[in-house]
């Protein structure tokens, strides 16, 4: 493996009394997709937070680009765009508003490049026709698709999206499926996702990392889980019952 865009070592975090998070350690590589799975409670939401540098570790270390998230924050994070709360929007911007303000955030992004840039992300997600519309009228996928546009504002090799693909219909899935998966192939980004929904993560993921009570209980190429025509939802069950 060549040096890894994101590095979780020996991840603790305790709330309270308890380990929430004990003892992880995994690696992202660049063009690749990785579904990040668990039941309910085992920690995924409370990872990403940490990964993007919204709680602190209780001990170990996060480092993207080789740039510890604690002690290198902004050089760090620079790498990353996240969607760890469904995208929250001024409902009465037109999605290129949106995307004007927030670009205002990044301090790389000149006054002469801003519109060219916004434009091309725009018809990265497939918006392009509708950037003048007011996100009110945008269906849900549009919205998860205009959060994906924002999270590529900065030009960061690393997306982590929480949950993406919650409340949308078939179409609305199949397409945000669709550009995350051109995203890894067009420009080498690396996706970390988490989501219960299996058979979405199943149709995407190069590799899976399981938790369960904190603790990573499996990572490796999906296809090493799930054999030919078996469901990942079938392998995850037999997993948590071994
Ligand atoms: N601020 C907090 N105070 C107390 N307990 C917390 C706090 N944040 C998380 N926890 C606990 O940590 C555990 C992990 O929570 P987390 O939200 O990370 O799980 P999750 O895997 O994202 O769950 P879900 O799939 O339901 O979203 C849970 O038992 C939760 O109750």
């Amino acid at each position: 493996m060549g040096s890894p865009i994101l590095e979780v070592d020996r991840i603790t975090k305790s709330i309270g009394q308890r380990n929430v998070i004990a003892e992880c350690s995994f690696a992202l590589e660049k063009g690749k997709i990785y579904g990040f799975i668990g039941p309910n409670g085992a920690g995924k939401t409370t990872m990403m937070r940490m990964m993007t540098g919204l709680i602190r570790p209780t001990s170990g270390h996060i480092r993207i680009d080789s740039f510890d998230v604690q002690t290198r924050r902004v050089q760090a994070l620079s790498k990353v765009g996240a969607i760890i709360e469904s995208p929250v929007f001024f409902e009465y911007m037109t999605g290129r508003q949106v995307l004007r303000n927030l670009s205002r955030l990044h301090p790389d992004i000149t006054s002469a490049e801003r519109e060219p840039h916004i434009e091309r992300l725009l018809h990265t997600v497939g918006l392009s026709g509708r950037g003048d519309d007011r996100v009110k009228a945008y269906s849900l996928g549009m919205k998860q698709r205009l959060g994906i546009a924002q999270s590529l504002l900065g030009s960061p090799e690393l997306l982590l999206l929480d949950e993406p693909s919650n409340g949308l219909d078939p179409m609305g899935m199949r397409e945000l499926r669709d550009l995350i998966v051109r995203l890894r192939d067009s420009a080498n980004y690396a996706f970390f996702i988490s989501s219960h929904l299996l058979d979405e993560l199943q149709q995407m993921c190069d590799e899976l990392i399981i938790i369960r009570e904190g603790s990573v209980l499996w990572k490796g190429p999906t296809e090493q889980l799930v054999a030919n025509g078996q469901r990942l939802e079938d392998a995850f069950m037999e997993l948590m019952y071994s």
